[in-house]
C-alpha cells in the first residue's frame, strides 16, 4: 500500500508545524522519512538543506527525534538513560540533569526505564530527543500519554524551544494543542496533504465560527480508518 503519496510540504527555519491526520493517515511514515529512517519510493526529502536518505550522519547532531515507540537502552535508570543519550551526542552531563528537571523526572532519576509509567517514559524520551539542543526537532505524538499537568508543561517547554529559534515539527491528535502551538498545520489523509496553513486561516476558510477540530472533520470526514 502507499502510506504517503505526493506530499509536498516545506517547513521554514524557526517554524512550529503540526502534522494532523486520522489514524493511519501516514504521519509517522512521513516523519520517519524526514528523520532518515525510511526510504521514500520516489521523490526527495531534504532536511536542513541535505538529503535525508541515505541516512545522513552529519544531520544527526542537528536534529532531535522522538518516536512514538520510544527505544530505551534496557535496564538503565532514567538518569543513566539520558546521560547515555547526552554522551552519544557529545552534550554535557549537566544538560542531561537539566533536562531531567525540565520534564519533571528528578524524583524518578533512579528508576529503571521499564518501571516508569507510560507518561513518565514519554517525558524521558522527549528529554532524550532534546538533550543535545538540536536546531530541528521531530516529535511523534509527544503528548499522547501525558496527564494535563505534563501536557501543559510540555507545551511551555516546546514554545520556549521554538522561541529560541529552534524548528519544531510534531504530530498530534489534539486539535487544541495544534491551535495553541503551531504557526502552521498540515492536514494529511490517505498519505496526501489536504491543506496547510495557519490554524486561523484554516478555521476561517473551512469552519467559520468553529475551531480546528471542525476543520479537521470537515476535511477528513467521520469514518473510522482501517
Ligand atoms: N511497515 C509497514 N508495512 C505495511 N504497512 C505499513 C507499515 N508501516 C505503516 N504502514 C501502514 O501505512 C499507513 C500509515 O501509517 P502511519 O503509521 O504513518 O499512520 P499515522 O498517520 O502515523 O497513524 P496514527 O495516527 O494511528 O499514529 C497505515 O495504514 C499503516 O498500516
Amino acid at each position: 500500500m502507499t502510506a504517503v503519496d505526493a506530499l509536498d510540504l516545506t517547513v521554514a527555519a524557526g517554524e512550529f508545524v503540526g502534522v494532523l491526520g486520522p489514524n493511519g493517515a501516514g504521519k509517522t511514515t512521513l516523519l520517519e522519512m524526514l528523520e532518515g529512517l525510511r526510504k521514500p519510493d520516489a521523490g526527495e526529502v531534504s532536511v536542513l538543506g541535505e538529503p535525508a536518505w541515505p541516512r545522513n550522519r552529519a544531520l544527526q547532531p542537528r536534529i532531535g527525534v522522538q518516536l512514538q515507540a520510544s527505544a530505551f537502552f534496557e535496564r538503565l535508570t532514567a538518569r543513566e538513560q539520558i546521560h547515555t543519550f547526552a554522551a552519544l551526542y557529545r552534550a554535557p552531563g549537566s544538560a542531561a540533569d537539566e533536562w531531567l528537571e525540565r520534564v519533571g523526572l528528578v524524583a524518578k532519576a533512579d528508576t529503571r526505564v521499564e518501571d516508569l509509567s507510560g507518561g513518565q517514559a514519554q517525558r524521558l524520551s522527549i528529554a532524550c530527543a532534546l538533550v543535545h539542543d538540536p536546531e530541528l526537532v521531530f516529535l511523534d505524538e509527544p503528548t499522547a500519554a501525558l496527564d494535563p499537568q505534563a501536557r501543559r508543561n510540555l507545551w511551555d517547554l516546546l514554545a520556549d524551544i521554538n522561541d529560541s529559534g529552534r524548528t519544531v515539527v510534531l504530530t498530534t491528535h489534539h486539535m487544541d494543542e495544534a491551535e495553541t502551538l503551531c504557526d502552521r498545520v498540515a492536514i494529511v489523509d490517505h498519505g496526501r496533504l489536504l491543506q496547510h496553513d495557519t490554524p486561523a486561516a484554516l478555521v476561517a476558510a473551512h469552519a467559520g465560527g468553529g475551531n480546528l477540530e471542525d476543520v479537521f472533520l470537515a476535511l477528513t470526514g467521520r469514518e473510522y480508518r482501517a
